[in-house]
């Protein structure tokens, strides 16, 4: 075998392209919205390499046209898990020994794909399937996926630099071991980055992985499973299987090989899996490694000294970009009663320019809710304030749902710190507003510590160094994500490491180092040169 170190040299952000009319990226993601719109998609599921058609099928829609059908995708039941789980066995050995600059070199080359040849055609399929405007396709499923490709393996290899001490005679090494058993990576609707990072983030050490996407994320997530499989990617080490959560709760988390689960979505489902995982704990041959990041209820806190220009902007984009279905979306703000009034205008004539629509008009800011369950939950929220004498819906309120799932961008004014939509997650474009006494400063930021059970995404808005200083304090454990003078949203591989504690998650920060530990398990190694061979302590003679 030939011997050296290699070096993956610091990665770049991947660049945003500016989709600008008349660009070259302009017209080739046009022609390829339009392009998979007239031709409809059949996603089989894929295990071992192999290409499986179940007896279940689910169509693919988009939610801005809900009578437009992108396809249909097989679903994995209970035969077809069982397989997979077979078939991330099989692929442990091989994969787990393959020198790690080969396993790098295949997610270096995914990510090279996807911003060449593929970039058009899964920035359209996350447009059309996920309703996101060309901007946030592009921060999504294109930048922030290729920077989780590149990142990573850059931060695995100055992981396995780290070595311990040695002592005279003695050469002390680790090994950084996958884990002993398969990673089950169940991903949200919202993010294909996330999706893509989940399973691809274990494998890049050496684990096999069951990959669960959401069943409104299909057409994107495969597409992309479709570019680690061109990229090299051995058969078995990541099998895609879309499938009811309870069937793969019921089959997988409960396996006795299953060595970690890595998920992202809300709070209630990561608690399932974590009491799942409680029940069967006598049964794994290892314990688990469980990584969730879930739910949010993201603030932004205006101090009287806040620039109203620069705060009026995040709200809007902070609250109401993808339809506010970011974890990190900004869904409660704290304004004090000085700056009310000019904060309320302003807001009002930004949200009336915001466009909403068809992801094919280039001019919609704002598209449709994921579906019909979460437009009915919005709605709800919005119903439940327009009922309430504890509350005003100030700007917006109507949801429409005749050809898409439209949510008005939508800001309400509580009364009370603690009403229910300034405490609950709604996962939409709902803004609540709490006016506070400017000399209640301090009540208020207790009111904003502890109100919710989050801990995910925080911006604070204020000039004066004193007063950031005070609130970023007040604030410690409010936030995994701590924005000054900046909309809550928008963290960037590489920059500002993602991730929230409380109810929000363990906070295993998705592309960092952080997160890649989780997925490996050390083996210690001591090598004495020459070895004793006296039993006594030297002191034990004779004297
Ligand atoms: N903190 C973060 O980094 C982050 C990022 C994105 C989304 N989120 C959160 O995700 C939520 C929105 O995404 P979502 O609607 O896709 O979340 P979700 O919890 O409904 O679904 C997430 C995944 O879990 C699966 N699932 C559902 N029930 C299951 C079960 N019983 N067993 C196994 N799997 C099951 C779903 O099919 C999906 O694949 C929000 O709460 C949002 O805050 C958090
Ligand atoms: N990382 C994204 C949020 C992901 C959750 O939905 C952001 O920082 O806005």
């Amino acid at each position: 075998m030939n011997n050296a170190y290699f070096q993956i040299t610091q990665p770049k952000n991947e660049p945003v392209k500016s989709y600008m009319p008349g660009s070259p990226e302009r017209i080739a993601l046009e022609a390829e919205l339009q392009r998979q719109l007239d031709n409809p998609v059949e996603i089989p599921i894929i295990i071992g390499g192999q290409e499986i058609r179940s007896a279940k099928k689910a169509k693919m829609i988009c939610p801005h046209d809900h009578n437009k059908v992108l396809g249909e995708y097989y679903i994995a039941g209970e035969k077809e898990l069982l397989m997979a789980i077979e078939a991330a066995e099989a692929a442990k050995e091989e994969w787990e020994n393959m020198p790690w600059e080969h396993r790098a070199t295949i997610f270096l080359k995914a990510a090279d794909l996807l911003t060449g040849k593929y970039r058009a055609k899964v920035a359209a399929s996350c447009m059309l399937v996920q309703s996101k405007n060309a901007f946030q396709a592009e921060i999504d499923v294109i930048c922030e996926l290729a920077d989780f490709l590149r990142f990573n393996p850059y931060y695995v290899q100055e992981i396995y630099k780290q070595q311990p001490a040695n002592t005279d005679g003695v050469w002390n090494r680790v090994e950084y071991r996958p884990l002993d058993g398969f990673v089950a990576a169940i991903t949200p609707f919202n993010f294909t980055s996330i999706g893509g990072n989940l399973c691809t983030a274990p494998a890049m050490v050496g684990n096999t992985v069951l990959w669960k996407p959401s069943s409104t994320a299909v057409l994107s997530n495969y597409y992309f499973m479709q570019i680690l499989v061109e990229a090299g990617l051995p058969a078995g080490v990541i099998n895609f299987v879309p499938s009811r959560g309870v069937d793969f709760g019921k089959l997988v988390i409960g396996h006795p090989n299953m060595a970690g689960v890595h998920f992202t979505g809300s709070t209630a489902v990561f608690n399932d899996l974590w009491k799942q995982v409680g029940e069967n704990i006598g049964q794994y041959v290892s314990y688990p490694r469980l990584v969730g990041e879930t739910g949010g209820k993201d603030f932004i806190f205006a101090h009287e000294t806040a620039d109203v220009e620069a705060l009026v902007c995040a709200m809007v984009l902070g609250a109401f970009e993808y339809q506010g279905q970011k974890c990190s979306a900004a869904s409660r703000a704290y304004i004090p009663e000085s700056l009310w009034g000019k904060v309320k205008d302003r807001l009002a004539e930004e949200v009336s320019k915001v466009k909403m629509g068809d992801v094919r008009d280039f001019t919609n800011l704002m598209n449709a809710v994921i579906d019909k369950s979460s437009f009915t939950n919005i709605k709800g929220y919005i119903d439940y304030a327009k009922a309430s004498d504890d509350a005003e819906v100030i700007i917006g309120g109507n949801c429409e749902d005749s050809v898409g799932y439209f949510v008005e961008p939508t800001v309400i004014l509580a009364k009370t710190p603690a009403f229910k939509t300034m405490v609950e997650e709604i996962f939409g474009p709902v803004l609540t507003v709490y006016v506070y006494p400017d000399d209640k400063l301090e009540e208020a930021l207790v009111q904003c510590d502890t109100a919710t059970s989050y801990g995910l995404t925080g911006a604070i808005f204020a000039q004066d160094r004193a007063a950031i200083i005070k609130l970023a304090r007040a604030l410690n454990h409010a936030a995994g994500n701590f924005y000054i003078n900046d909309k809550p949203t928008g963290a960037v591989v590489g920059q500002q490491p993602f991730g929230g504690s409380r109810g929000s998650g363990t906070n295993d920060k998705a592309g960092s180092a952080i997160n890649l530990y989780r997925w490996m398990s050390q083996r210690a190694i001591k090598e004495t040169l020459v070895p004793r061979i006296v039993v006594n302590y030297p002191y034990m003679v004779k004297e």
